[in-house]
């Protein structure tokens, strides 16, 4: 067996239908007295919510959370929670929101308690991202991973079943990679491979039937699964890619990542044939070759936008983002080459399956 690290995330999860029902006791298992509640303009109703349950506990709701965390925006959320006195932030919302909550840890070390109602996975993260003159930025540190995870399948049964679909297939690229990862352990492996199974299986249901908790509750579970994955190791080439999409382009976050995930699988089957192999199984396959015209198909069968024209990336953007990315590429089992890439981002852009 060759060596390997395991760095085990420290983070109380509580997982069940209806277990915001328990965040006041778990604010006491945390030791904290006044938090701040945040989410986004939309999930205001959420705030409102966590801050009856919290009661005199809740030092106010603050609805101002947004996509990729500018710094302007992240300031006056500091600002907010230190006039209100509050000695915890409560983060319930998807991945923008717990960004939020990132950011206000990161200066002043007050814990996150994260209700997550996305698959985004940023809650079982130390990863942090701040935008400034519209450059995005992410680090890691320890003081921003959540210390509680609540888990609540009864809070995803209201995400539309597009958003549902590709925040899905967003969780399903975090365990994808982690299976090829330069870091790769045993441990990460099956979660990851647990993670692929519990998302391909439950999707459908969850598109298919948005009102079906318990296809939720197995979605939910993938997702935290795939957001340990994506805390514990480093990412490839497909996170590469999106951070590029999405920081340059301005593209939708989870839909960039649904849209190339099968790409960026098939263009590592043979570099990383033996991680891929087990990505097969769980998708219900055999061999590494599979994986992009499986996941594909997964897309397909979720009525995910095929194409990343459909989603606004223009006729230059292949090209741009191929050369973007290639200037400073992470690590990946198959080397980054400019021309493949570029062709396998043409073929992202028409809609075309892998090839
Ligand atoms: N740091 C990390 O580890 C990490 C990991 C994954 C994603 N991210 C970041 O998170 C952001 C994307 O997060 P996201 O994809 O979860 O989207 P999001 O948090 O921006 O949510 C998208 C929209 O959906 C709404 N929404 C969320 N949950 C809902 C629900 N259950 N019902 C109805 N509406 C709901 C939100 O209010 C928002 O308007 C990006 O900025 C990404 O970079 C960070
Ligand atoms: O943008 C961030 O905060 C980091 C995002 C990340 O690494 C995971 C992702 O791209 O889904």
């Amino acid at each position: 067996m060759n060596p390997f690290i395991y760095q085990g995330l420290a983070s109380r999860v509580v997982f069940g239908a209806g277990k915001l029902e328990s965040l006041a006791e778990e604010l006491d298992k945390l030791g904290a007295r006044r938090a701040l509640i945040l989410t986004t303009p939309e999930q205001r109703h959420l705030g409102e919510r966590v801050a009856a349950i919290l009661g005199e506990r809740a030092a106010g709701v603050y609805p101002q959370a947004v996509m990729h965390v500018p710094v302007e925006v992240a300031r006056a959320a500091r600002v907010e929670a230190s006039r209100l006195d509050a000695d915890c932030c409560v983060a319930i919302g998807g991945g923008s929101t717990i960004g939020l909550g990132k950011a206000i840890a990161l200066e002043s070390g007050l814990p996150i308690l994260a209700v997550p109602t996305t698959y985004a996975g940023s809650e079982m993260t130390p990863i942090y991202g701040l935008t400034e003159n519209r450059l995005k930025k992410t680090g890691r540190d320890f003081r921003v991973l959540p210390k509680t995870v609540v888990y609540d399948p009864l809070l995803t049964l209201s995400l539309p079943a597009a958003i549902s679909a590709c925040s899905g297939m967003n969780a399903m690229a975090h365990a994808v990679e982690a299976l090829y990862a330069q870091d790769a352990n045993p441990i990460i492996g099956l979660m990851a491979e647990e993670s692929i199974r519990a998302l391909a299986g439950s999707l459908p249901a969850v598109v298919a039937n948005p009102a079906d908790v318990e296809a939720h509750g197995r979605a939910l579970y993938g997702a935290w699964l795939a957001g340990i994955c994506l805390g514990s190791v480093g990412m490839a080439i497909h996170h590469k890619l999106c951070h590029t999409l999405g920081g340059t382009f301005n593209l939708p976050h989870a839909q960039a990542h649904a849209v190339v995930l099968p790409h960026a699988a098939h263009y590592n089957r043979e570099a990383a044939a033996e991680p891929l192999r087990r990505a097969a199984r769980a998708l219900g396959g055999q061999e590494a070759e599979e994986v992009g015209p499986l996941l594909f198909a997964l897309n397909q069968k979720l009525g995910i936008p095929a194409s990343l024209a459909e989603i606004g990336l223009p006729e230059e953007g292949p090209a741009e983002a191929a050369a973007i990315a290639c200037s400073s590429p992470y690590y990946n089992p198959r080397p980054f080459e400019r021309d493949a890439i570029e062709a396998m981002l043409l073929r992202a852009w028409k809609g075309l399956p892998p090839a």
